[in-house]
């Protein structure tokens, strides 16, 4: 072969392959084909190279550089029907093509561009696949300007093309997914924000006071917590309070209910596992633990963790890293841990069912959330809260608490706890069609065996009839709508009697 077409064959394989590398960088997708147009300028001059794109029964021009580019161009639509060199290079097997063009009519451009007679053209197809998703042109206004020669070179060119294009269609869309998701995923924290904020943990009696006080304490520590209590008492509420007020409230709160998992799923639900750790893996996936990364992850029902897990979790807690299943390096997480449990743990300990030293490690700091027919200051608090929710929610004045009504629900022994408080009043809610909560006959069901509270001493209504008082003035004594007035007492007894009974009137400011 004569030195000088080698030498031009070395020169179109290097512009080629800088051309290639350029369109496969990623990057804004009308840069990089301007730049790689550039580089083939160097090979096949042109005076316009367009991409034209299948859309519907035509192409649309999708890109188009050089002195013949006119805006009109920009996202003109092409009819493919009627044009033989169109449909021909269309077709699966098609090659790059390279013609003088006789009939304008025939022309690409037709109506778009005026070009002159006996102009070159150069066509080839865009192909992912096996389909020919687009064609490349290639326009000269003189004639003979595209020789056989380049035809390999620039199917080459158009090969790549093609797959940059491709990539950069995949990494907008990829793009935009994780925008979406982003998206999404802040506004389910803001739920959850939201739902705490307009839902704050409701605490009228001292043992809830004394919970909120501590859960203060240990919120901007990563010290684990044991929420120990009766179903429905509100240790998911607790949870949930103690990850708003930490530092780590703008990361995920993540929840597991280690009693509703199946035992064999539970390993790789909190820990993940890498692709084909086990049959049916047929993607790696991320466990709990590193989702709530930054965050806190609770853990209800603990109890219920299979024995066999219990070391993996310890070490998740000591070591601060997890074995993903079937990964042979552990990761780092930061996760705070938060686990609830209605079952005596210690117990559970004594009986062989939970690990000691994983017990220890979790009874750190231990809240233990007492039934609501122990607390039944908390009542009144936690109705208001509701019966407040309740109109919101539907866009209704909200219904008032009649003494009678609380007196009944203080009564009640409240084996659902909160949970059944709120589904009672909820019903009653709904029936209630003047402006006080009224309570459906049959409401509390009286248990067999008793299981109502005794009547209560009078020194506990009295104390439950001052807190509602303050509560309702917001500490507020003197005055027309102070405390005082609305017992009809003179301040100085109705202080006397906050005193004697160690209620501080300015513990109910702003409450
Ligand atoms: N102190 C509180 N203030 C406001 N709402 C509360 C309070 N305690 C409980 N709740 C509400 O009562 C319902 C039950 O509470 P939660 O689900 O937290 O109980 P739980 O102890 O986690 O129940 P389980 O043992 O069944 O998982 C929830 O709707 C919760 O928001």
């Amino acid at each position: 072969m004569p030195i000088p077409d080698l030498e031009a064959a070395l020169t179109g394989a290097r512009l080629v392959e800088e051309a290639g590398a350029l369109l496969t960088h990623g990057g804004d997708p009308e840069a990089m084909v301007g730049h790689a147009f550039e580089r083939l300028g160097e090979l096949v001059p042109f005076d316009l190279a367009t991409v034209l794109l299948r859309e519907g029964d035509g192409l649309r021009v999708a890109h188009a550089i050089g002195p013949l580019a006119t805006p009109a161009l920009a996202g003109a639509h092409i009819p493919v029907r009627g044009n033989p060199r169109l449909i021909s290079a269309l077709k699966p097997r098609s090659r790059p093509a390279t013609f003088e063009e006789e009939d304008p009519g025939e022309d690409t451009f037709h109506g778009l561009l005026e070009m002159p007679h006996g102009h070159s053209c150069l066509v080839a197809p865009l192909r992912s696949r096996g389909e020919t998703f687009g064609l490349m042109t290639l326009d000269a206004m003189v004639c003979r300007q595209y020789p056989e020669s380049v035809l390999h070179h620039v199917g080459v060119f158009a090969s790549l093309l093609a797959l940059g294009l491709k990539q950069a269609e995949h990494l907008a869309r990829l793009a935009e997914r994780e925008r979406s998701l982003a998206e999404e995923v802040s506004y389910f924290r803001e739920v959850q924000r939201r739902d705490v904020l307009q839902e704050p943990l409701r605490a009228g009696s001292p043992a809830m006071r004394g919970i909120l006080d501590q859960l203060g304490q240990v919120a901007a520590t990563t010290t684990t917590v044991l929420i120990t209590g009766e179903t429905g008492t509100g240790k998911e509420k607790v949870a949930q309070t103690l990850h708003h007020l930490s530092p780590r409230r703008e990361k995920p709160f993540i929840k597991v209910n280690c009693s509703t998992l199946p035992a064999n799923l539970i390993e790789s639900e909190l820990f993940g596992h890498v692709k084909g750790a086990f049959s049916g893996a047929a993607t790696a996936r991320k466990g709990r633990f590193e989702l709530a990364d930054g965050g806190t992850l609770f853990l209800d029902e603990i109890g219920d963790l299979p024995l066999d897990l219990q070391p993996k979790l310890l070490r998740a807690i000591q070591e601060r890293e997890i074995d993903p299943l079937g990964s042979e390096k552990p990761r780092r997480v930061d996760v705070r841990l938060v686990a609830a449990t209605h079952v005596d743990l210690a117990r559970a300990v004594a009986e062989g069912r939970f690990r000691e030293d994983l017990y220890y490690r979790l009874n750190v700091f231990p809240l233990h959330l007492p039934p609501l027919r122990e607390r039944p200051e908390d009542i009144a608090a936690l109705a208001e809260g509701f019966l407040e929710r309740f109109a919101r929610e539907n866009r209704r004045p909200p219904l008032a608490l009649p003494l009678s009504v609380r007196e009944q629900l203080e009564g009640y022994a409240w084996p659902g706890n909160v949970r059944e408080l709120q589904n009672v009043l909820e019903r009653a809610a709904i029936l209630s069609t003047g402006r006080e909560l009224r309570l459906p006959p049959g409401a509390l069901p009286a248990r067999p065996g008793g299981g109502n509270r005794p009547i209560p001493t009078w020194e506990a209504q009295e104390r439950t009839y001052l807190e509602r008082l303050l509560r309702h003035t917001g500490g507020k004594i003197s005055g027309a709508d102070g405390a005082a007035a609305l017992a009809a007492l003179a301040p100085s007894t109705l202080l006397s009697r906050l005193e004697r009974l160690g209620l501080r009137p300015k513990d109910f400011r702003g409450a």
